[in-house]
């Protein structure tokens, strides 16, 4: 039987890939990737409320994710199974991004359980306890872990952090979802860009190399672009559809996306420099 406690309301927030180079290819597959993650004042919304019966049940429907598949149902069971713990819970998720939208929204919701149940149970896991649990659920599941902007390596879960400018972003999202697997996938993908040192790291030296793949398969996502990048310098988030351009006002950012032509979306929003649940790492 539950057990009626308070609900734990925890943010997940979006991230933007500011660029995202593919430099070559792991023989799983895989792609080694260079990419600088930006969190967002921006996410989904959980809340966690404990069970004592030791089920662990996602309580709302997320339409097209059946429960066992929902990555929060995951990372809930693979934290349970590593820590031995008995108890359960009641996962709520108010589900705010545009999934496929390369804002990591699946992934978010993940980390944030992870860090959640880490204080719910009381489980002072470490933060790289809570990384290495994060991997096997999603390349990007690290850095929200990681909580804090960071130059990634690897498949993403080399992690060094990044001193970012306060900045905000117009991000829009062209009505399509993209499969992350894909456009990876793709045979046209050029998978041999040259590293870069994080120290070289600017907007206008780097692109992202998902985006002519992308661009190529979803004409709205090339349309959107093309609109946006009339504007500012555009750029599309991880394997999209989701782009984005850099404003360093909140007046600025607010004025493009009023002007943002429906059907798409446009929100304004602010580049965060810390995850809002980076203390609760043991
Ligand atoms: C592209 C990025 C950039 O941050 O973000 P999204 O656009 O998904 O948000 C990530 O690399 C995505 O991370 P994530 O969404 O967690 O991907 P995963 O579930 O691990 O992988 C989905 C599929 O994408 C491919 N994949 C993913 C990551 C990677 N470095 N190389 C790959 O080839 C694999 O085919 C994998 O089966
Ligand atoms: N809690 C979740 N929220 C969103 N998507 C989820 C979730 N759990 C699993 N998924 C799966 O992950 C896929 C990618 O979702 P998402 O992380 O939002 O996009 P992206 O990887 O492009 O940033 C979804 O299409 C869905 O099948």
């Amino acid at each position: 039987m539950a057990v009626t406690t308070e609900l734990l309301d925890c943010p997940a927030p979006a991230k933007l890939n500011l660029f995202l180079h593919v430099t070559g290819r792991r023989p799983d597959g895989y792609h080694l990737l260079q990419t600088a993650f930006r969190l967002l004042d921006w996410g989904d919304r959980l809340g966690f409320r404990l069970r004592a019966d030791g089920r662990i049940r996602r309580v709302t429907e997320v339409p097209g994710v059946p429960p066992e598949d929902d990555l929060v149902v995951r990372a809930a069971h693979a934290l349970r199974d590593w820590a031995g713990e008995r108890r359960g819970v009641d996962i709520l998720i108010d589900k705010h991004l545009p999934m496929g939208g390369g804002l990591g929204g699946g992934s978010s919701d993940a980390a944030t359980t992870l860090l959640a149940l880490n204080r719910l149970w009381g489980l002072h896991a470490s933060r790289d306890a809570l990384e290495a649990l994060a991997l096997p659920l999603g390349a990007d599941v690290p850095f929200f872990v990681f909580g804090r902007s960071a130059f990634a390596e690897g498949v993403g879960e080399r992690l060094t952090p990044l001193e970012l400018p306060p900045r905000w972003y117009v991000v829009v999202a062209p009505g399509v979802s993209v499969p992350t697997a894909a456009i990876f996938g793709a045979k046209e993908l050029t998978r041999n860009t040259k590293p870069i040192k994080i120290a070289d790291f600017a907007m206008s030296a780097t692109r992202n190399d998902l985006e002519r793949v992308a661009r190529a398969r979803y004409p709205q996502i090339a349309a959107a672009i093309d609109w946006l990048g009339a504007i500012a310098p555009a750029r599309m988030t991880g394997s999209g559809a989701c782009l984005f351009s850099e404003f360093e006002s909140e007046r600025q950012a607010r004025d493009v996306a009023g002007q943002c032509p429906a059907p798409w979306r446009a929100w304004a929003v602010r580049g965060l420099d810390r995850h809002p649940l980076f203390d609760w790492a043991g």
